[in-house]
């Protein structure tokens, strides 16, 4: 802090909750927060990790210089023998995207969900030494969302006992993998399995992709970075590659065989394990994506909290200050729903990952039966909550006026880096629509004696909220959890039975599908809001220490469920779930609530510990010494170098010059 001056000092002083306690249920243990805490600031007392001008930097300079930190942070690692989950945690504070997400994220995944337990002896103690780097080549040119519809071909040879691996076609190139354009050694390359002039499905193959000597392509491999994305600096560290094979030849036994194998004759022999585990890594990841939406919303939302306490207009009382932006109702009532839902993201995320651990448990002791509910709350939380994050940083930027459109507040780097998380991993409607087709599968099977589970047990109650009739009275009782439940509930029950019925009068399932697909999107996101809804109610029913910790987090929780009954009041009302009045009284009781946040605002931002480094932002400055600090990252600014711009006598002269002779 700048000569010790804390300008959100008075802020802080307003908590009326235990600020250090709620770090911890925010980090998730006292574990977790330790490791956070000490990685972060590592990372950020460290010079070599410094972010500044990394929106100025040309392409070539910003990825070598990536390729510096990656590398830096690697030999940290080592030199403080960091475990995988310091690791983690010190890559996600460098908060730059590198080709080690992909690596770590991806390919080490694939490699243990779908290598058989000899592949993974071979490979991936290379990997975890990085001796090789790994991608994960997927997508092609032509085809990301239809997997079944890759082009690129693995055909068996049994005179040789190899594959061999080739792009058919310009529209078959693998396009997008990160990490590919100009790093990764190997890739798990996924293609359309054929033996003996049979096709078997899509299936992931090791690949060495460049020589280990020199880094030069191997033969038959044509291999690069397919080009600037989006925004300055942000995603554009990383080397999102193109890549085709012209009949590349690799070993039988880099095909990853858990779910099929292929013998040495090239019969193709399935496991017992189902074919949808080739999609194994698409889950575990879609799972991490949740959990760091809530990082990416809190960090926006921490950005527009604190300027927002700073920046002060109109309101000036016989020359007193100006009022602060954070106590107009409506500043309030868009901000502090985008903090309700970081907290909201982050239990449900918490929850997603205990799922997911769970599965991975089962699936090693062959037990397969939670797989359809792990793709769909992966499916539908990815989709639901990277959309809402997405949004919500562009809303935290408009929170913060002109200056938000400033690089040096943050929030355009966020944003550019953040965007395309609704679209890799599955495009998010592709993914809801995915969980649309388990809900109609759901609703059909009612009555036939099969319970549903997990998430959708809910429906195993079909008759009562069908008939269920919310009983609010008074604002108030819009406090009570349960009755929050069974409104939520008989909203997202009723809407899939809509849908159902709609679909049944359709002679062709298929076409009737395509016709409602938007609907049947609108119910899915109904039932993504309830877990994230009931994800957070249960989270209030654990022991949680702290002077007023638990009360805070129950005011968010009321925050987060009322904001969705008054935005989507249609949904409530169509389906008679609420009555008008009853949708009034809960805006009535949102009111109430956004005035208890108020006070702790800045104490539940600061609860996510975020250092001044990690979250890059002037305006979000714990100190709230914003103004002295934007002006003087201006004049660093290349433009400011000189006073006269380059370009000066070549083009302002002249044009100035031609006016004045005009005028004369
Ligand atoms: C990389 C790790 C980092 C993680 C991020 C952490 C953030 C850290 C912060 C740093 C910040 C910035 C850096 C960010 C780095 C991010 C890196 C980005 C990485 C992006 C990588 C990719 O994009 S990889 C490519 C992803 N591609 C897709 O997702 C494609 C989507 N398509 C599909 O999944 C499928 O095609 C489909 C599901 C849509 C359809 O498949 P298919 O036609 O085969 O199936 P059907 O629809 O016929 O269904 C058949 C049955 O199978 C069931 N099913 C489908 N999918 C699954 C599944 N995954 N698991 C289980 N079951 C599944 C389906 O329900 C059907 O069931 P039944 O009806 O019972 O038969
Ligand atoms: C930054 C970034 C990093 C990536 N990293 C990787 C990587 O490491 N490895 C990898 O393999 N891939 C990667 N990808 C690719 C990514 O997984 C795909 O782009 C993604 O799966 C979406 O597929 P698509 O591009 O084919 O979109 P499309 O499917 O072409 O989507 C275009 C539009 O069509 C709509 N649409 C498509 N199908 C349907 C349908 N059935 N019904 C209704 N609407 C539909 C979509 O909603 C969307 O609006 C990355 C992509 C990005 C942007």
């Amino acid at each position: 802090m700048e000569g010790g001056v804390d300008y959100l000092a008075d802020e802080r002083k307003k908590a009326e909750f235990d600020v250090q306690q709620m770090k911890i249920v925010w980090a998730g243990s006292h574990h977790t927060f330790e490791i956070s805490d000490r990685i972060s600031k590592l990372v950020a007392n460290d010079p070599a990790f410094s972010k500044d001008e990394r929106t100025m930097l040309p392409r070539k300079e910003l990825f070598k210089n990536t390729l510096r930190k990656a590398s830096y942070a690697w030999k940290r690692i080592n030199d403080l023998h960091l475990s995988e989950e310091e690791a983690s945690q010190l890559r996600f504070y460098v908060d730059e995207p590198a080709f080690t997400d992909l690596h770590w994220g991806m390919f080490i995944p694939a490699i243990k969900g779908q290598g058989t337990d000899e592949q993974q002896k071979k490979w991936l103690p290379l990997a975890y030494k990085m001796q090789i780097i790994g991608c994960y080549a997927q997508t092609e040119l032509g085809h990301g969302s239809n997997v079944q519809g890759l082009e690129t071909t693995a055909t068996f040879d049994p005179q040789t006992d190899e594959f061999v691996i080739h792009s058919p076609t310009l529209t078959s190139s693998k396009w997008w993998p990160g990490g590919l354009g100009k790093v990764s050694t190997h890739g798990v390359v996924y293609a359309r399995l054929i033996t003996d002039g049979q096709e078997h499905g899509i299936h992931g193959f090791i690949v060495q992709l460049r020589r280990l000597e020199d880094h030069r392509p191997l033969p038959g491999i044509i291999i690069g970075d397919i080009g600037m994305k989006f925004g300055n600096g942000a995603y554009n560290t990383m080397d999102n590659g193109v890549l085709r094979f012209d009949h590349v030849r690799i070993p039988r036994d880099q095909m990853l065989m858990r779910v099929s194998q292929v013998t040495r004759d090239g019969k193709v022999v399935q496991s017992d394990v189902p074919r949808q585990l080739v999609y194994g890594t698409m889950v575990y990841v879609r799972q991490t994506i949740v959990q760091d939406a809530s990082c990416a919303l809190s960090r926006a939302v921490c950005i527009a909290t604190r300027y927002s306490a700073v920046r002060r207009q109109f309101g000036s009382h016989n020359g007193g200050p100006e009022t602060q932006v954070i106590d107009y109702k409506t500043q309030q009532s868009r901000l502090f729903p985008l903090l309700a839902s970081a907290y909201a993201f982050r239990f449900v995320g918490e929850w997603l990952k205990w799922l997911y651990t769970d599965v991975t448990q089962r699936l090693q002791a062959n037990d397969f039966s939670t797989l359809p509910e792990a793709h769909a709350c992966t499916a539908g939380l990815k989709s639901l909550t990277t959309s809402v994050t997405a949004d919500g940083i562009e809303e935290c930027r408009k929170l913060c006026g002109g200056h938000g459109y400033l690089c040096t507040s943050g929030l355009p780097e966020l944003f550019a880096v953040y965007v395309p998380a609704c679209t890799y991993e599955g495009d998010n409607i592709v993914l809801m629509l995915q969980v649309a087709r388990i809900l109609m599968k759901t609703v059909s099977q009612l009555g036939s004696g099969k319970l549903p589970v997990g998430t959708m047990a809910y429906m195993g109650r079909i008759e009562h909220l069908l008939q269920y009739r919310c009983n609010v009275q008074k604002a108030e009782d819009w406090l009570n959890p349960a009755i929050v439940l069974e409104a939520f509930e008989a909203r997202a029950a009723r809407m899939s039975v809509s849908c159902a019925k709609k679909l049944s009068k359709f002679a062709n399932p298929e076409e009737g599908f395509a016709e409602l697909s938007a609907d049947l999107v609108e119910a899915v996101v109904a039932h993504c809001q309830l877990i994230v809804v009931s994800k957070f109610i249960e989270k209030l029913q654990q022991d949680i220490p702290g002077k007023g910790v638990k009360q805070q987090l129950k005011v968010l929780c009321g925050v987060y469920y009322l904001f969705l009954l008054h935005k989507h009041q249609g949904d409530f009302l169509a389906t008679s779930c609420v009555t008008p009045k009853q949708a009034s009284l809960a805006n009535d009781q949102l009111r109430v609530l956004y005035s208890q946040v108020r006070p702790n605002a800045i104490a539940l931002v600061d609860a996510f510990n975020y250092t001044d480094h990690f979250l890059g932002s002037i305006l979000g400055r714990y100190d709230g010494n914003v103004y002295p600090k934007l002006y003087e990252a201006a004049w660093k600014d290349p433009l400011n170098d000189s006073v006269v711009p380059d370009g000066y006598h070549q083009y302002i002269r002249p044009l100035l010059k031609q006016q004045r002779s005009a005028k004369l």
